[in-house]
């Protein structure tokens, strides 16, 4: 028997009004994958996101997490990354980090040692577990976020923009940070950036979404050469290309 994809999509649509936004996604996501999906403003990343989450209900379609239909306890597999880390500021740091572990009753005194572990993991002092978010950087909030999403060793970690409003440096660090990390857990992850940098260097594979459909789909090595104009508008980054650009 083989094993099923991590992640299957089938038939994914999803309409708002007369607004149709997914249009029959069909995409699988290997155990530890990192695919990451690009695609213009509007193209749809973030529906499909929460559609995998069980945010938004799909019209038609199906989702199944390891060959199972989805269910109310695939939260437990995920972990996720918001934009722009989405911390408590009412809580200190290593509460932000131990969130879930401490609803799932874990003693206090080990969930705070194990947010000190993934704070250390994500190269923040255990000085910091005691600060309040607003006394971080915004590229401390971000490892911070990234310590919780890992926290409960999640098999599917999801990052929605990890690198939006750092500079280019802190990027390269959270980029690498995201891909070490999911490497040495095993994870699956799905990350969702506008950021080329954070695509070569996070993805295993690549999905852009046009118009509601997987416009392309394939390996990250081979998006430099592959024979698809949208692709290549797309990462080129040009304003010229069959991508129609409001202007
Ligand atoms: N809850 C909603 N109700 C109505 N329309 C929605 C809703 N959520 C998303 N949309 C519409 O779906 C389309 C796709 O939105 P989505 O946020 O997925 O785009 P995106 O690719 O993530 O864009 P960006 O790169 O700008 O974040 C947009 O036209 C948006 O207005």
């Amino acid at each position: 028997m083989t094993t099923p994809p991590k992640i299957a999509l089938r038939g994914l649509s999803k309409s708002f009004g007369p607004k149709s936004v997914l249009d029959g996604i069909t995409l699988d996501i290997a155990t530890g994958e990192s695919l990451v999906v690009i695609g213009g403003s509007g193209s749809g990343k973030s529906v499909l996101l929460k559609c995998i989450l069980g945010l938004i209900t799909p019209d038609a379609g199906t989702i199944q997490i390891d060959g199972a239909d989805n269910t109310a306890d695939f939260l437990d597999k995920f972990g996720m990354l918001f934009q722009g880390a989405a911390l408590f500021d009412s809580m200190p740091v290593w509460q932000n980090v131990a969130f879930r572990l401490l609803q799932t009753r874990m003693p206090r005194k080990d969930a705070r040692e194990l947010a000190i572990e993934k704070l250390r993991r994500v190269g923040l002092n255990p000085d910091t577990a005691d600060l309040y978010p607003s006394e971080l950087s915004g590229g401390m909030q971000k490892r911070a976020g990234l310590a919780r999403a890992i926290a409960a060793s999640p098999e599917i970690i999801f990052f929605d923009e990890p690198t939006t409003g750092l500079d280019p440096i802190m990027s390269g660090v959270i980029n690498d940070l995201v891909r070490e990390i999911s490497t040495e857990m095993g994870a699956t992850t799905v990350t969702i950036t506008h950021d080329m940098s954070s695509v070569r260097a996070i993805a295993s594979t690549v999905a852009m979404l046009h118009n509601g459909k997987i416009r392309w789909h394939g390996p990250v090595s081979a998006i430099d050469t592959a024979d698809d104009p949208y692709l290549h508008q797309f990462i080129s980054g040009s304003p010229t290309g069959p991508i129609e650009t409001l202007r």
